[in-house]
């Protein structure tokens, strides 16, 4: 039991609806349908009304067979069969014609919405919540979104008929029409009991799927480290374990509606027994005609027909439900980067400043305390220090794509909450560790920075760098497919498409995360070219890797467990001997061209 719900809980973005919330919800997005809803509505009221008519005329028909002018009414009944067979199908078309579209335009919409609630989510957002059930829900939750509406407008023509069979019946006989409605309340009593086991069912058997769309993305996008470390199998287990808790709670949902539905048949045919006896006993005393007879029990599959369907519909209505209640949550999931104003950001001088900032991604550590640093406008800052010591996290700080807790963070002496983001982020140059590129061309990358560059602007920023040898070394220049995530390109190939990238957009502030990639000697004499050009005349936060651009930068940070430990330039850090002088033994004095293996490490005087 156990297993079969591990890992099913609700994300925390996750909140529960009410159905009338969530009714109140679909409804808001159907409002631009009126006309096409209204048009539906009365298809829907002459459907109902021509399948009541149908037992009705065949009961009075009946009647009027023992009387002389029976040839006549079977033949005016065979009229009227054709006339409203007809009609009802005519109707029926376009209802359904209707219904697909306003349907589709509504998944169209509520599509978008989540695609871009999902593109407005902060970095946080993404490091918490795996990608594949965020990919579920844009996708197959919207999709069965789409179910729910078209059941509900189903349903609204049964239970139309429904009312309307109601009242003929007891115009036609009281007395047997409230003996065929006793056993309602028990059919409504067994629905209301399964809908609440139903949903919970449903909810289990979308976050299963989720979760079996999670793990397939995150192996196939992880495929060349599993291969490499030879975790094929053990992959092929978790996967295993993954699908057959999927299967096992889709088999328990399955157990359910295949159970509950032949539980409604049952209680419906007492009520079909109760008429056929008492309905009977009243022919034979001459209380009701042997039409009226016929007709509470050919009314009878059209009675309890809406109430069994609600029972059948409801795994999919149910399915529907959870599903608009997963995606509106996506929707209204709460940002956690707040702008206290949206002022526009127009040049800028590049100056930063941290203000006591405390920043933390979790409860479970505090990464930056009490974090003060100023930066200069057009300063390239290095910030070196061990792994963990929160060298990434001040530069997604800068980003903007965390929120701090405590102090201020000024960009220009203005508080950076303050900034219009998407202005803000035009003016900032990130180049990440490991490039991502888009599957395009080399040339299309590289325009991702500025949509309206030419290609002349275009190629002229790609020349820029390593003075453009590197576009002749591919095959097709700048045209050259990358593949997907630039797979078809070197690692080095792909930073300097990333530089070229950056450069078009002639950022104020770059934000570098120095690829750690060992790359060629002439690709890393092109990309320390390109930095040369890319670095000049900005401010620049490089999470530096390479002894290279440490000793080019005007203030090299050293950074402890969140702190500055030491700063200064390559060469009065070394003269101090302290934590510099240490890391530089560690990492990078392999880096320099005058290292000797096996010399040993320059002492230091810690
Ligand atoms: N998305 C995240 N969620 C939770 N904790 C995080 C997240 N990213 C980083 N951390 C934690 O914050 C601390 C600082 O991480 P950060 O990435 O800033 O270090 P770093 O100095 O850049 O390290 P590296 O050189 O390895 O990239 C680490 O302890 C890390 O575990």
């Amino acid at each position: 039991m156990g297993f079969i719900m591990a890992g099913l809980d609700a994300e925390a973005y996750d909140r529960s609806y009410t159905d009338g919330q969530l009714i109140k919800r679909i409804i808001h997005y159907f409002r631009p349908k009126l006309p096409l809803m209204i048009s539906i509505i009365v298809l829907v009221v002459l459907n109902s009304c021509l399948d009541t008519a149908f037992p009705l005329l065949i009961s009075n028909s009946i009647d009027t067979l023992v009387s002389t002018r029976a040839m006549e009414s079977a033949i005016g009944l065979v009229i009227f069969i054709l006339f409203s067979g007809a009609l009802s199908w005519t109707c029926n078309l376009f209802r359904q014609r209707f219904t697909a579209r306003s349907v589709g335009d509504v998944v169209l919409q509520l599509r978008t919405d989540a695609f871009s609630a999902v593109m407005s989510r902060d970095m946080s957002f993404f490091d918490e919540f795996s990608s594949g059930k965020i990919v579920s829900r844009v996708t197959s939750d919207t999709e069965n979104f789409a179910t729910v509406v078209t059941l509900t407008l189903n349903l609204l023509s049964q239970v139309l008929l429904y009312v309307l069979i109601v009242v003929v019946l007891f115009f036609r006989n009281a007395q047997l029409a409230l003996m065929t409605l006793s056993i309602m309340p028990l059919i409504i009593l067994v629905a209301l009991g399964f809908r609440t086991l139903a949903r919970k069912f449903t909810r289990n058997a979308q976050r299963s799927l989720a979760r079996v769309n999670a793990n397939v993305q995150e192996i196939v996008s992880g495929i060349t480290i599993a291969k490499n470390f030879r975790q094929e199998q053990n992959m092929y287990d978790e996967f295993k374990e993954i699908n057959a808790q999927s299967y096992y709670v889709n088999l328990r949902s399955g157990f359910l509606y295949n159970g509950i539905f032949p539980v409604l048949v049952f209680i419906a045919n007492i009520g079909t027994i109760l008429i056929v006896y008492f309905g009977g006993r009243n022919v034979a005393s001459g209380t009701i005609s042997a039409g009226d007879w016929f007709l509470f029990i050919q009314s009878l599959g059209l009675l309890w027909q809406p109430l069994t369907s609600i029972a059948s519909f409801w795994s999919q209505f149910q399915l529907g439900l959870a599903a608009s209640e997963r995606v509106f949550a996506l929707l209204d999931a709460e940002p956690r980067v707040h702008q206290v104003d949206q002022q526009p950001v127009k040049e800028l001088s590049g100056k930063i400043t941290f203000k006591n900032v405390f920043f933390s991604y979790d409860d479970r550590q505090t990464v930056l305390k009490d974090f003060s640093l100023t930066i200069k406008g057009g300063e390239t800052i290095a910030f070196v220090g061990h792994t963990g010591a929160g060298k990434s996290s001040i530069g997604k700080l800068i980003s903007r794509f965390y929120e701090f807790q405590g102090g201020q963070i000024l960009i220009d002496d203005q508080d950076i909450r303050t900034f219009d983001l998407q202005d803000y982020h035009s003016r900032l140059g990130i180049v990440p560790q490991a490039p991502f590129l888009f599957s395009g061309t080399v040339a299309d990358n590289i325009r991702y920075a500025r949509p309206t560059a030419s290609d002349e602007e275009v190629r002229a920023v790609a020349q820029r760098i390593g003075g453009g040898d590197w576009i002749e070394a591919l095959p097709e220049g700048l045209d050259t497919m990358v593949g997907e995530t630039g797979r078809a390109l070197s690692m080095g190939q792909r930073q300097l498409v990333a530089l070229a990238r950056v450069l078009l957009q002639e950022p104020a502030i770059i934000i570098m995360d120095e690829a750690t990639a060992s790359v060629d000697p002439l690709t890393e004499a092109q990309i320390q070219e390109g930095l040369d050009i890319i670095l000049a005349r900005r401010t620049a936060i490089v999470i530096a890797h390479r002894l290279s651009t440490i000793k080019h930068a005007d203030r090299i940070i050293v950074l402890n467990d969140g702190r500055i430990a030491e700063e200064g330039s390559h060469e009065e850090l070394m003269e101090r001997g302290g934590h510099y002088s240490e890391l530089y033994n560690t990492y990078f004095r392999h880096q320099s061209p005058d290292y000797r293996p096996g010399e040993g490490f320059i002492p230091t005087r810690v």
